[in-house]
């Protein structure tokens, strides 16, 4: 049977565009659609059509849906930033929640079933028990992690009605780059903590802020468990395989490792690959961190044969170093 051509919303993105690379290796029909808020045209491949919109457009959302075809959707567009959430909550309710209904509606009239959906560690909030399991409370603790959750509410009200089956993959902390060179993280304005340790490991930063130091865990510095984004691209394809195999069942995994690194830790190996130490600026903690974050994984493992290639802590922070050097030499041409 041949392969139905699957939409990836926020293909131009850091997660989504590694998802694209990855259907596109498996030879899967993909077309794009991305508003370029946070994204990027250069790490989409030339053959893939990436279409300049706003999944909140319902109606050009169904023309996409219809001229091409589309017979599932991997849903990566919204906004990331937790900090931003909270100063900013209406815009993350309109981008992350309201935009997904727009795109739901659209998929319901155009006759598409399946539905993947970017959903994340935020939405257990601050975890009595690490490991975490999907059957964990859910009760985030910003507004991100509440406009992921209502989506994941949305997807399961409506999968119980029989119109779509949907699967909803919250990532841990998604870290690295494709191993090939082909994409990495780009985004404006970075927060996430390997991205920063990769800016100044190259020189685009003076230092590293370290965010809180006195957090009840061995070296006082918040855990998080790392996952390679090419494996979490991986568990995209294997899922989006369940999904069409299966119209009758939904499904929520964790997607993580298993394993907890700290933020020291992460900065020591950073270190040791790339020869040469980083400075870092010990300071207060950040509001909104829950000290530690692990995933349990086993659904993940089980329900879809996900076997993870580049879990090596030393192996993610190689391929996103290698990534920010191109980026940084890149610029350094642009600006000669
Ligand atoms: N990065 C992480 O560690 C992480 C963790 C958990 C969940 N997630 C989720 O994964 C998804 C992808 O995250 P990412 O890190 O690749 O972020 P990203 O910003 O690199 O990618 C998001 C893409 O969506 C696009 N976009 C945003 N709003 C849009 C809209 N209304 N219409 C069309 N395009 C739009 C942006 O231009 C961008 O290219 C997000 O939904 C995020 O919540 C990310
Ligand atoms: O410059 C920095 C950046 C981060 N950190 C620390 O490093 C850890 C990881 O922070 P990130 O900003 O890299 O990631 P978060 O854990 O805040 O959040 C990420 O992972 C979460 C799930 O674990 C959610 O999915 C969320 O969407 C995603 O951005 C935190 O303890 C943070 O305080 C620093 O010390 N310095």
């Amino acid at each position: 049977m041949s392969k139905p051509t699957i939409l990836v919303t926020g293909g131009a993105g850091y997660i989504g565009s590694h998802a694209v690379l990855a259907l596109y290796d498996a030879g899967w029909p993909v077309v794009v659609v991305d508003n370029l808020s946070n994204g990027s045209r250069e790490v989409v491949p030339d053959e893939v059509p990436l279409i300049e919109t706003d999944i909140g457009d319902a109606a050009a959302m169904r023309a996409v849906l219809k001229e091409h075809r589309v017979g599932a959707i991997m849903h990566f567009a919204g906004s990331i930033v937790v900090p931003e959430s909270v100063t900013d909550p209406h815009f993350y309710y309109r981008n992350n929640t309201v935009a997904s209904h727009a795109l739901l509606g659209a998929a319901m009239e155009a006759g598409v079933r399946h539905l993947l959906f970017s959903s994340t560690a935020a939405t257990y909030g601050a975890p009595e028990t690490v490991p975490i399991d999907e059957d964990a409370p859910t009760r985030p603790i910003n507004p991100y992690g509440w406009s992921k959750l209502m989506t994941e509410q949305m997807l399961r009200d409506v999968a119980a009605t029989g119109a779509i089956n949907y699967g909803a993959l919250r990532y841990f902390n998604v870290a690295g780059a494709d191993p090939k060179g082909r994409s990495g993280q780009i985004g404006k304005g970075a927060t996430h903590l390997l991205k920063v340790a990769c800016e100044a490991a190259v020189g685009k930063r003076s230092h590293v802020d370290v965010f809180g130091t006195d957090y009840p865990t061995p070296d006082g510095t918040c855990i998080r468990d790392y996952i390679h984004v090419a494996d979490l691209a991986a568990a995209h394809v294997l899922a989006l395989e369940a999904l069409i195999a299966d119209p009758a069942e939904s499904f929520t995994f964790n997607c993580g490792y298993g394993r907890g690194t700290s933020v020291l830790e992460m900065l020591e190996m950073l270190d040791r690959v790339n020869g040469t130490p980083v400075k870092r600026v010990l300071g207060p903690r950040r509001a909104g961190d829950p000290p530690q974050l692990v995933a349990a994984n086993r659904r993940l493992v089980e329900r879809l044969g996900w076997q993870p290639r580049f879990a090596d802590t030393g192996t993610i922070i190689e391929s996103a170093l290698s990534w920010e050097r191109r980026l940084f030499q890149k610029e350094a041409a642009v600006c000669a």
